[in-house]
């Protein structure tokens, strides 16, 4: 049998132009690509960014063939360690090329949010590198750009890819029908793509599905089809929203891949903007009605988690989904684009943050040897306060040996500015060299008040490690007149 993906590969766009769907990103991508013929571009990388089966792939192939610049590729299923992304993408980085005319080789790494697995292992610090140290273009492809780190994402120009809209995903169907002699009958076309949801590769699957061992399509030969796919949570959700019967809502729900603990998300992200129209209150009866029933069903699933009685997510699954079905006064017209559950990425967010915050942690700890829950609580606000001092942030950075991102969460923001970069910058030039570091210490002391007898003396603080990278600042051995049984002297602010 021949292989479904066959006919997404076969009609793979062989030059921007045949890229459907994306003027402006596309436009983006041509006008970057001309900064380096031109010489440097601004950006030395990309992301191209957006759902799947889009094209982001297919115009950074394009795009590698309309410049004549030869294509390495760094795809998931490498093992994608620090070392392999330096030895591959590095290299060719660097190298300039026999093969193409214009000795320029594009690099692209697919999946580069999803660069913290266990075989990405500093898999995002060493792009970081490449992409500083690159005289070759680099695109990255990924689909969620909250899984790239802010530090890579400053790097690179973004290039947002959208859904495509299905008037135009209808005539590259038609076209691919033409080509490859199937009759298709009335409306066969617009259901496929209809059905597609944006999804290009999809649409071109779905065609060649229905189209096996057949030379003509019938709108009735879609439905069978349809039926044998898994409805996506989209419909399903559209289904519930849009819908009058409840049955066939309930029924909808059967065939997705989404426990109710995942479906009532979906419905409660997305329910206040189908639930009001245009002119209307923001909360309307219809809202309020369906939260009730929404409500209800959260209790069962509460239910669910403690008893492990899982008879009972019949009962969540119907309050939830015919209890907003039959809460709908009216049926809203307009299109609404629907979110995935904004709770999943704040939770993602908010641990990512957390181990980022015992990161920082531990290092002002192992500084004033401390425990990482006193420095947690007690210390990591003070040396926060102590980076928004110009005069003595670059020592701080240098000294606990903070990487970018978490220098960016000391300063409490979301995103990295020129300030931080430049910071960040001059306490990499002070790490490497002690006595510089050493001179910033001294500055410090002088405007320390007088020293504890228990407190070291800043003759103690040992030269800067540089081998120790994020985890230890200071090496040596410090003095001090501890007895036996006393506690051991804590560093202090004042020790830089
Ligand atoms: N905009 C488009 N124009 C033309 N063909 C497209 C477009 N988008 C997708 N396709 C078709 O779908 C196939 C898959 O596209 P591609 O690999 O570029 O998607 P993607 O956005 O990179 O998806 P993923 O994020 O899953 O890798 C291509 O081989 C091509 O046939």
């Amino acid at each position: 049998m021949t292989v479904s993906m066959e006919w997404a590969e076969k009609y793979r766009p062989k030059t921007l132009a045949d890229v459907i769907g994306h003027k402006k990103p596309i436009e983006q991508l041509r006008d970057w690509a001309e900064g380096w013929v031109r010489g440097a571009p601004e950006f030395k990388a990309v992301i191209l960014q957006g759902p799947a089966g889009v094209g982001k792939t297919s115009s950074a192939h394009a795009l590698a063939l309309d410049f004549e610049w030869e294509l390495i590729e760094l795809n998931a299923s490498d093992q994608r360690t620090a070392n392999v992304i330096e030895k591959v993408a590095g290299s060719a980085s660097q190298m300039r090329t026999l093969t193409s005319l214009s000795g320029k080789r594009l690099i692209v790494l697919d999946e580069a949010d999803n660069l913290h697995g266990n075989s990405d292992r500093g898999g995002s610090r060493a792009i970081i590198n490449v992409i500083k140290e690159t005289s070759q273009p680099i695109v990255l492809i990924a689909n969620d750009l909250y899984g790239i780190s802010p530090s890579l994402r400053a790097l690179c120009l973004e290039i947002k890819f959208s859904s495509i809209q299905t008037r135009s995903i209808i005539p590259a169907l038609k076209e691919i029908a033409r080509k490859e002699d199937v009759m298709c009958g009335i409306g066969v076309i617009e259901k496929i793509a209809e059905n597609a949801g944006g999804d290009f590769r999809s649409a071109v699957n779905d065609l060649q599905a229905v189209a096996v061992g057949r030379t003509e399509i019938n709108i009735e030969d879609i439905s069978t089809a349809e039926r044998d796919n898994k409805e996506s949570v989209f419909k399903v959700v559209g289904k519930i929203f849009k819908g009058r019967n409840v049955r066939s809502a309930l029924e909808a729900t059967y065939s997705l891949d989404e426990t109710p603990e995942d479906l009532i998300h979906w419905i409660d992200e997305n329910l206040p903007y189908q639930y009001t129209g245009k002119g209307e209150e923001k909360i309307t009866t219809d809202i309020v009605d369906a939260y009730a029933y929404i409500s209800r069903a959260d209790r069962f699933l509460g239910r669910v988690r403690r008893r492990q009685n899982y008879r009972m997510w019949r009962y969540a699954g119907l309050l939830m989904t015919g209890g907003t079905v039959v809460s709908k006064s009216k049926i809203r017209g307009g299109f609404v684009k629907y979110q995935s559950p904004s709770l999943w990425r704040r939770m993602g967010q908010i641990r990512s943050k957390r181990n980022m915050r015992d990161n920082i942690a531990a290092k002002v700890g192992a500084h004033c040897n401390e425990s990482m829950k006193y420095s947690r609580m007690e210390l990591t606000s003070i040396y926060s306060t102590l980076l928004d001092d110009g005069e003595y942030a670059v020592g701080v950075v240098a000294t606990l040996g903070l990487n970018i991102d978490e220098l960016v969460q000391m300063k409490g923001g979301k995103k990295l500015t020129k300030k931080i970069q430049e910071t960040y910058d001059a306490a990499q030039q002070l790490r490497p060299e002690a006595p510089s570091g050493i001179d910033f210490l001294s500055k410090f002391q002088e405007k320390a008040p007088q020293k504890r007898p228990d407190q070291l003396s800043l003759d103690s603080i040992p030269a800067l490690d540089t081998q120790a990278g994020d985890k230890t600042m200071v090496s040596g051995k410090v003095t001090s007149d501890k007895k036996p049984g006393q506690r051991k002297p804590q560093k202090t602010l004042f020790d830089f």
